[in-house]
């Protein structure tokens, strides 16, 4: 018999001291805006996030965006994982991935040719360990982004991936959304990933592998029109949008807290 989207997350809320809540930011807790540097949770996602933690095994923000952004916007006890997982924020320090480091120099230095050789209306987000392109607010630069993208990808050895409206360049290192939600929900009863885009797709896989060692997993995937399908497809439940996200946040935790 097919479950209800409450009998799905039922196996969230049996044992908080062994689940873990890990959830992604831009469109997920944050409605997309045009300007990145603007994006902020919606309301009531802060708190949901800081009560939850006062329960459960971890609960952790894993994002694109680094850990100076996000430590601007969670509590202190929610994990912040940036940049697909190269860096995290713990009890107030920023641990940094070894094998990335020694790419920040080139990462500065792809962040300045893009600036140099992309057209007006391209902006560039440098993030230390990786830099995004966006071009939210100029379709019409899309084809161009990405080949500046691949260009200087080739030239620097960055990885070029796809997000919402923007092309990113990392190191090539083997760190992603996946291989850290993997490493903080290892041995946990049950856990569950909250995402937007085809960067999440990595910690939905993880949930997989978690599921096949035993952990109970849900996928809960933010619809959009700008949503990979096959994110949605992997989805075990599907909300609205952030506001709706943050909502089903709200019904994980213990009753009377
Ligand atoms: O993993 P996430 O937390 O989803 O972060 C992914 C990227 O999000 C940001 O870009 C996206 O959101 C912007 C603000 O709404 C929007 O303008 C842009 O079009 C989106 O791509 C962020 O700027 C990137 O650094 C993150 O990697």
């Amino acid at each position: 018999m097919p479950v209800g989207p409450d009998d799905a997350l039922a196996v969230l809320r049996q044992d908080p001291a062994t689940t873990g809540i890990f959830t992604d930011f831009d469109g997920t807790l944050a409605e997309i805006v045009d300007d990145p540097s603007a994006a902020t949770p919606v309301p009531g996602a802060t708190d949901v996030l800081g009560a939850l933690a006062r329960h459960h095994a971890v609960v952790a923000v894993i994002s694109g965006r680094p850990v100076s952004f996000l430590a601007r916007h969670l509590p202190s006890s929610v994990l912040a994982v940036g940049l697909y997982g190269l860096e995290v924020r713990r009890a107030g320090r920023v641990e940094v991935e070894p094998e990335a480091e020694r790419w920040r120099a080139v990462v500065d230095d792809a962040a300045r040719t893009c600036e140099a050789e992309g057209r007006a209306g391209l902006t560039v987000e440098p993030k230390g360990l990786s830099l995004t392109l966006h071009f939210r607010q100029h379709p019409e630069l899309a084809d161009e982004v990405a080949s500046l993208a691949r260009r200087v990808g080739a030239r620097t050895g960055l990885v070029v991936g796809a997000a919402r409206r923007s092309v990113e360049l990392h190191p090539p290192v083997a760190a992603d959304k996946g291989t850290a939600l993997h490493g903080l929900a290892e041995g946990l009863g049950a856990a569950c990933f909250l995402g937007d885009d085809r960067g999440d797709l990595t910690a939905f896989r993880a949930l997989d592998e978690l599921a096949a060692e035993g952990t109970r997993t849900i996928r809960v995937a933010v619809a959009s029109d700008e949503a990979p399908a096959e994110l949605l497809a992997a989805a075990d439940l599907t909300v609205a949008g952030p506001s709706a996200a943050v909502d089903l946040l709200r019904t994980l935790l213990p009753t009377g807290s």
